[in-house]
């Protein structure tokens, strides 16, 4: 019989501490609570500060790209569970390379949020109203580059902080609006926050945003059976189709790659598209499969793009 978690040896939730990382380790112990019946106190959230998160050290208009690459907010963290101070590490992910460290498993998802991103405006309703040569604010590559492909005319300065600190400055006229995921909205009650949602045909998000994963040692055992009924096949139908398709691509949330796959009956639908990060130029492109058959139909789609690519097209990589 596995040893439940309880009070004296509570299953520890790695986690950053932003409010958002927070949200989402209180949402993965709520869940456990729920599909285990179990106390509060059977789980303890332990904040593992990361080296993303110290990027306030570095000049606040560096992008995140020149300052770190793929795994920036993760590596502390497994460190921390492969040491065994955590358990469990929850991640957006979004934020997640594609290939985890040796001795470590991810293969637990909650149910996806909302996977669109949100326009965020003081006034203008929605993108399409935003007037010629409107400044917008993001640190998004990927934001960015579909931006300038689909408005030349707009100014793209970079943008970063809490969504606080965002609002603050479109009050103070930095820009005229700013982009976040519904999904982090969502999570942190702050959906009003959005003035509108942005259909994907408008702006394709980035591979997996929206979604939470929570990452285990392999060994683990208690942690694997604890998880298993929390675990939402759906979005792991979705995200393997995704990853496999970023994965092909080489890329990371840092590049300007964007991708959304959905389940149609008993199809998955994918459509993914590649962008020049100064915006000149889009490629993209769309597939279907057998929701079995979603690795393949990502890796194929990623070819499909890549062949279509002329040289110099992934100078960024
Ligand atoms: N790169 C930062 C990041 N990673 C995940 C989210 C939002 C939540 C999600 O997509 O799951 C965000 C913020 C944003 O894009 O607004």
């Amino acid at each position: 019989m596995m040893q439940m978690p309880d009070a004296k040896s509570p299953l520890k939730i790695g986690t950053r501490g932003s409010p958002l990382a927070l949200a989402q380790a209180h949402e993965t112990r709520a869940r456990l609570m729920a599909a285990h019946g179990l106390p509060e106190e059977a789980f303890e959230i332990v904040v593992i500060k990361t080296t993303g998160d110290d990027r306030g050290m570095i000049a606040a208009d560096t992008a995140l790209k020149e300052v770190g690459n793929k795994g920036l907010f993760t590596k502390e963290i497994e460190d921390a569970m492969s040491a065994g101070r955590i358990d469990l590490a929850v991640h957006s992910m979004k934020d997640m390379p594609t290939e985890q460290p040796p001795g470590l498993i991810l293969n637990c998802y909650l149910p996806r949020e909302d996977e669109r991103d949100a326009f965020v405006c003081l006034n203008h309703a929605s993108l399409g109203e935003l007037p010629q040569g409107a400044v917008v604010g993001t640190s998004s590559l990927r934001r960015a580059a579909q931006l300038r492909y689909r408005r030349p005319d707009l100014q793209v300065v970079g943008f970063r902080g809490n969504v606080q600190t965002r609002l603050r400055k479109l009050k103070d006229g930095v820009a005229e609006a700013t982009f976040l995921a519904m999904a982090g909205l969502r999570r942190m009650n702050m959906a009003d926050v959005a003035t509108a949602p942005i259909a994907p045909e408008d702006m394709l998000p980035a591979v997996a945003q929206g979604a939470i994963g929570i990452e285990r040692r392999i060994d683990d055992a208690r942690a694997e059976a604890l998880l298993a009924p929390i675990h939402d096949v759906p979005t792991a139908q979705r995200l393997a189709c995704e990853r496999a398709y970023l994965a092909a691509l080489d890329g990371s949330c840092e590049t300007p790659i964007a991708g959304l796959a959905r389940i149609e009956g008993d199809t998955l639908w994918l459509r993914g598209e590649i962008l020049r990060p100064d915006g000149s130029e889009a490629i993209s492109g769309e597939g279907r499969a057998p929701i079995s058959d979603g690795a393949e139909l990502g890796r194929n789609l990623a070819q499909q793009l890549l062949s279509q690519a002329p040289t110099g097209f992934f100078d960024w990589r």
